[in-house]
């Protein structure tokens, strides 16, 4: 019988042909609550996911399940311990994103300094001169604090690297590079004027940045997350946003997502929202699909996974 590989959600065409071209039938599913994922999956010999939750119950509704794939890089989502004692694989694309999601992040650095997204709601609202009360900052000259300096902090530090910044990281397992110093965690928070956020969702890290963070934060720094929302804790962060104990902050990702408009952080004006975009580009895209694709087959052919290696971009 024909293997099928459920896709609650849609991919680029490029991962599609890979799954079919190796004879596999393709379910595309209607998106990613746990019933529809039971009920669509329920034949499924690989599912190639997203962030959402796939624990053990969701496992077992699927009895030919080999391969999950995670079509990106955190798979705190993904119940490995349940998946491994089933015997299922679980495989991500870290080779396919790194760059892209650094790209996002300097961007949004940029995006907070030079005030980018307030003066163009104001050109929006008819009000040319609202950056005469709102003038930016300059990058250069500043320090940049990266937590978790893995495959994602160390691309942020080299699209940096014309930028005349500091550059510092955190990261127990990392070592220091020619434009990057390595140094202790509360230095991060104490001098950098943009903290970066590229940890893992770990137990280590959950709410790992609170209040006592901010206000060891300088109070016009930054802070900027493109890990997970759970590494912070949000109503916190609204406080210190309100007080000042820092100058604003970029986040691409929430506590709950889709981040819901009563959140206090909707509607601050220090604060600059994304709907975890940093890795959704045409390119990066279709790259994390072919990666996903080609392991989930080779699984399927009894083979065994080669997109997890880490490498840099
Ligand atoms: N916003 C988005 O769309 C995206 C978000 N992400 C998030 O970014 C995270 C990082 O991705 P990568 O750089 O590829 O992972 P990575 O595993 O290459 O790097 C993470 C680094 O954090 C370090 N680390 C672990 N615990 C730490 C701690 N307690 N303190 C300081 N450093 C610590 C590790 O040693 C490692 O070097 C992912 O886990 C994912 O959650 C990834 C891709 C896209
Ligand atoms: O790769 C990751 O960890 C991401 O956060 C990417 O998110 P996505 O799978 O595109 O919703």
């Amino acid at each position: 019988m024909t293997k099928q590989v459920y896709l609650p959600d849609d991919v680029p065409s490029v991962g599609k042909k890979i799954l079919t071209e190796a004879g596999f039938e393709v379910v595309i599913g209607s998106g990613r609550e746990r019933q529809t994922m039971k009920q669509e999956g329920a034949q499924a010999s690989a599912v190639l996911i997203g962030t959402q939750t796939f624990d053990g119950d969701i496992m077992d509704s699927m009895p030919n399940l080999k391969v999950i794939a995670r079509n990106g890089v955190g798979y705190d989502a993904v119940d490995v311990d349940a998946a491994t004692k089933r015997g299922i694989y679980v495989v991500n694309t870290p080779k396919a994103l790194s760059g892209s999601v650094a790209e996002t992040a300097v961007s949004e650095l940029l995006a907070i300094s030079k005030n980018l997204y307030q003066n163009s709601a104001a050109i929006h609202d008819d009000n040319w001169n609202y950056r005469k009360a709102h003038p930016g900052r300059d990058v250069a000259g500043k320090t940049v604090g990266i937590l978790g300096f893995g495959r994602i902090g160390q691309q942020v530090a080299k699209k940096l690297s014309g930028f005349d910044v500091k550059i510092i990281a955190y990261d127990p397992f990392a070592k220091s590079t020619n434009n990057v110093e390595i140094v202790d965690r509360e230095t991060i928070f104490k001098t950098a004027d943009y903290v970066m956020v590229h940890l893992p969702a770990i137990p280590e890290t959950k709410h790992s940045i609170g209040s006592a963070e901010f206000k060891m934060m300088k109070n016009d720094a930054y802070l900027i997350n493109m890990a997970r929302g759970v590494i912070i804790v949000e109503s916190e962060l609204v406080t210190a946003l309100k007080n000042g104990d820092i100058a604003g902050a970029a986040l691409d990702v929430f506590e709950e997502e889709p981040l819901p408009v009563t959140n206090p952080l909707v509607g601050l004006d220090n604060v600059l929202l994304t709907p975890h975009i940093a890795s959704n580009t045409i390119e990066t895209k279709a790259q994390m699909a072919t990666d996903a694709t080609k392991d989930i087959v080779r699984v399927l052919q009894g083979k065994m996974p080669e997109a997890n290696v880490n490498q840099l971009n």
